[in-house]
């Protein structure tokens, strides 16, 4: 039987990221291949022409299940019954600035989006900031949208849980998909923890055995691998001149994907969510927790160990956090 097509908002849709992810989604990458979507495009007016140049892009690329494309510059369309929405528009990070110098540009924003989800989207939309500071903005869009579910609204870490994936194999020589369960701790951003203290990597023989065992290089595990995967976005930057558009794409499919389909079982993936106080980390936070899904819901993974030298980096970035929030909080008043 012919399924209903699912309607996915992404906002910012002209911008690097939007050029990235749009065809994703029409092929399918975002909901599986059998599931058709209809595209809604939100970006700012002076966008509008490039953003039409992106819509005529989609027609031409004929994909099969893209059943619809709105593009608009008007926020109330663009939220009009969308069940999902990427959030990816805003004012990005360019070299030399940290995330928090495009603070208060980016609340603003976020506040008057999440109005408009709010009256506009369907019941029970599931929301993904991206755009930095991807949690603040959460955080802001969650307060600002009272009627939606907290349980609906993430950030993006995915990213960062794919470089850490990333290091890891080119560290081993194993392929990505034979390691599992790092985690990233905290925020999107230089103070965010990349744990690989509970992670796995599957060897040819079926046997798995840890991370830190197979790496057995503790002082590059708490050291370089950390700030190389907390410095990515930064060197990408610096290389590209842009930021990591391809591989930001990539992982927001993977966030919806295994939010809305489900993880593996006995995977975890890592995602910025409401924190309830799991771990000890400040209720009222979007932090970035290990988390596993099942039908379309997250939960934090409970019960894992953390060493010293780890809850001292919880702390560290929920502290960031707090000042974060406080600081989003001053640029609205
Ligand atoms: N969470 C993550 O892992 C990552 C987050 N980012 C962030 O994602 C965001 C987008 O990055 P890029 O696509 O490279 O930036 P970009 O500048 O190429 O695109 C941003 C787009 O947003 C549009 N925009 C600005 N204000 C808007 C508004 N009020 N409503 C709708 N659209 C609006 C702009 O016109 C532009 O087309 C940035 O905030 C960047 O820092 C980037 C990489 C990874
Ligand atoms: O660093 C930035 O501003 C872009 C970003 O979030 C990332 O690539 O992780």
């Amino acid at each position: 039987m012919a399924q209903n097509p699912v309607r996915v908002l992404v906002t910012g849709a002209a911008g690097q990221i939007g050029y990235a992810l749009v065809p994703m989604i029409a092929r399918g990458v975002l909901l599986g291949p059998n599931q058709p979507v209809i595209l809604h495009m939100l970006d700012i007016p002076p966008a509008a022409e490039s953003l039409n140049g992106v819509k005529m892009e989609l027609v031409d690329a004929a994909f099969p299940l893209l059943k619809g494309v709105v593009a608009t510059t008007d926020v109330a369309e663009a939220c009009t019954g969308v069940n999902i929405a990427i959030m990816v528009g805003g004012f990005p990070r360019k070299e030399g600035m940290e995330r928090k110098d495009v603070m208060s540009k980016n609340v603003s924003i976020y506040k008057a989006q999440a109005s408009a989800l709010e009256k506009h989207a369907a019941a029970n939309c599931k929301v993904l900031v991206v755009a930095n500071p991807a949690n603040t903005n959460a955080l802001i869009l969650k307060e600002f949208a009272p009627s939606i579910p907290e349980k609906n609204i993430s950030c993006l870490t995915r990213l960062d849980h794919n470089r850490a994936l990333g290091q890891i194999s080119e560290r081993l020589n194993v392929h990505v998909s034979e390691i599992k369960n790092v985690i990233i701790w905290g925020n999107h951003s230089s103070t965010q923890y990349p744990d690989v203290n509970h992670a796995t990597v599957k060897l040819p023989s079926g046997e798995e055995k840890s991370v830190r065992e197979l790496v057995a290089d503790d002082a590059w595990l708490n050291g370089e691998f950390i700030s190389t995967v907390q410095q990515r976005g930064a060197a990408i930057i610096k290389a590209r001149k842009f930021s990591s558009a391809l591989s930001a794409a990539s992982a927001a499919c993977d966030h919806i994907r295994d939010w809305v389909l489900g993880t593996p079982e006995g995977t975890w993936v890592s995602m910025g969510v409401y924190s309830d106080g799991s771990y000890n980390v400040p209720a009222g936070l979007i932090y970035s927790f290990p988390v596993t899904c099942q039908n379309g819901e997250w939960s934090i993974v409970q019960g894992l160990s953390l060493d010293e030298f780890s809850r001292k980096k919880l702390d560290l970035t929920a502290e960031e956090l707090t000042e974060e929030k406080a600081l989003a909080y001053s640029c609205l008043s």
